[in-house]
């Protein structure tokens, strides 16, 4: 298929593009100079409807560069605002990012969004750029997450390029497309609320539930219903959300509100981490002097934040209360989907009242020794399996009797179990990954890119779809990180 044809079988539809024009600008992307796919996600293309075999052409690079227009597309930048680190920060908004537009594909409807494509009315001190570093951290992280099965946005390719762009030191620019069904954001809901426009707010609510939550629309219901219906649905998502991303031992970073999916996706994929050694209260985010953001901590704002989206919702929903109830459930929520996949983590198919203690203590000895997230999980499912040592397992720790104390501990609760020893490990391999995107892993593609090779983005990428699989020759990227890695950095600049 050419080009031409694909990209016109992406029927742009462009439903936010007709909300009132005070919840966006229209503007075109700016231009880069010389630009180049490092990678495009093909899986990514099919579910939106666009041929893969187009993606490594001219075209197709020259138009997701922002450098030419999409058919169809109605590139704009839309406002919200948001609470940064607890505290209210006014007005945001894409001041880097562009909707192209709605496209309807096989996997549902999606917007496309370029990050870091120029300077936009809402880009207060910025420059609208983002530079490769952290949009080749942005790409990989979008492809782990899917892998991973946790709600994400997705990545359609990225673009590299020559304009300079200054942070800490002279970097260049890049561009990524980013894929989801909708970029609205708790923040979306704040900014209305805060200017005290309940017309507005109305209108965004509405159309939230129209485009992504039509259950929570009943018509002849009573008026604040639907809105407390959205915000316990908002919530439900969130608290899923939270308990994946505890059980892998990812850490967002940056959890403002304004980077709060009000789908419950994984989204702004900055100063993230996948946990190394656990420490229950490590701090991804160098910028996070306060530990606001640490892993523990998740949860936590995660409910904070939902606080924030229900007073957002406040005059629309009649009365506080009900909203003060929706808010109640968010602990049992979170436990609802965290107690089962930590048990489903250790193998442990029925769920015994003792069950929390042994993960806790887990979770307390793992903290202590500073061992492997990962990879004690992914060794623990190997556990008294034929020709398998304990040394692997063993090695993670620093205090081998103390795990071996637990050990027999868990050997007597696995003892309990109905299900035979293979099936509980076959099950234990199918969510106990053994490929996150590691740090060092991403560095390790980033210096690359520098050089214009982006031979380690494309095997990261395909090592990283499948990340449950062990998979041939790939063994360096299970690995634990090297001495040099304890060094890296990560920082809100991007
Ligand atoms: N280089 C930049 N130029 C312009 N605006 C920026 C830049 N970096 C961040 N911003 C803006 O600052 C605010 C907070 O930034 P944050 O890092 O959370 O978002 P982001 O990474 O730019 O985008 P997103 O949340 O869409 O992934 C947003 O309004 C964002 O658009
Ligand atoms: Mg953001």
């Amino acid at each position: 298929m050419t080009l031409a044809r694909s990209l016109d079988a992406l029927r742009f539809v462009n439903s936010f593009a007709s909300l009132p024009p005070a919840f966006y600008t229209r503007l075109t992307p700016q231009p880069v100079r010389r630009p180049r796919l490092v990678h495009a996600d093909a899986e990514t293309a099919r579910r939106i409807g666009l041929d893969p075999t187009v993606l490594q052409t001219p075209g197709f690079v020259d138009a997701f560069a922002g450098n030419t227009p999409l058919p169809g597309g109605d590139p704009l930048a839309a406002v919200y605002s948001g609470h940064q680190f607890g505290v209210w920060a006014g007005q945001l908004g894409d001041g880097r990012a562009l909707l192209l537009g709605e496209v309807a594909g096989p996997g549902g409807s999606f917007e496309l969004q370029l990050k870091g494509s120029g300077m936009t009315p809402y880009s207060r001190m910025g420059d609208g750029r983002a530079v490769l570093r952290s949009s080749v951290r942005e790409y990989l992280a979008s492809i782990a997450m899917r892998g991973l099965g946790i709600p994400t946005t997705d990545a359609l390719c990225l673009i590299a390029a020559d304009d300079p762009v200054r942070r800490e030191t002279l970097e260049t620019a890049a561009v990524v497309t980013r894929v989801a069904p909708s970029f609205v954001r708790f923040g979306s809901f704040e900014h209305w609320a805060a200017k005290g426009d309940t017309g507005n707010l109305r209108v965004l609510a509405d159309y939230v539930i129209e485009h992504d939550y039509p259950e929570c629309g009943v018509a002849g219901d009573e008026p604040g219903a639907p809105y407390v219906r959205l915000l316990h649905a908002v919530l439900r998502r969130t608290a899923r959300l939270m308990a994946q991303w505890q059980s892998v031992g990812f850490m967002h970073g940056v959890m403002n509100t304004d980077n709060m999916s009000i789908l419950g996706l994984t989204l702004d994929y900055g100063p993230y981490g996948f946990m190394d050694g656990f420490d229950a209260n490590h701090i991804c985010n160098h910028t996070d002097t306060g530990g606001r953001y640490a892993w523990n901590t998740q949860p936590m704002v995660g409910h904070w934040n939902l606080y924030r989206l229900a007073e957002a919702l406040r005059p629309l929903a009649g009365a506080a209360e009900p909203l003060r109830q929706a808010l109640d459930t968010y602990e049992a929520e979170f436990l609802a989907a965290f107690m089962p996949a930590m048990n489903a983590k250790l193998g442990l198919a029925e769920r015994l009242p003792e069950d929390g203690e042994l993960i806790d203590a887990l979770w307390q000895l793992m903290h202590a020794q500073r061992a492997d997230f990962t990879q004690t999980f992914r060794r623990l499912a190997y556990l008294d399996a034929p020709d398998s040592p304990l040394e692997p397992l063993h090695a993670l720790f620093t205090d081998t009797a103390a795990l071996d104390a637990w050990l027999e501990r868990y050997r007597a609760r696995l003892a309990r179990e109905a299900r035979p020893a293979e099936a509980r490990r076959a099950a234990m391999l199918q969510v106990n990954p053994l490929y996150v995107l590691r740090n060092h892993l991403a560095e390790e593609a980033i210096q690359a890119a520098r050089n214009d090779d982006f031979s380690v983005i494309a095997r990261l990428a395909e090592t990283l779809r499948d990340p449950y699989t062990a998979q041939e020759g790939a063994e360096d990227l299970a690995a634990l990180p090297p001495a040099w890695a304890c060094d890296l950095s990560v920082s809100c600049s991007s």
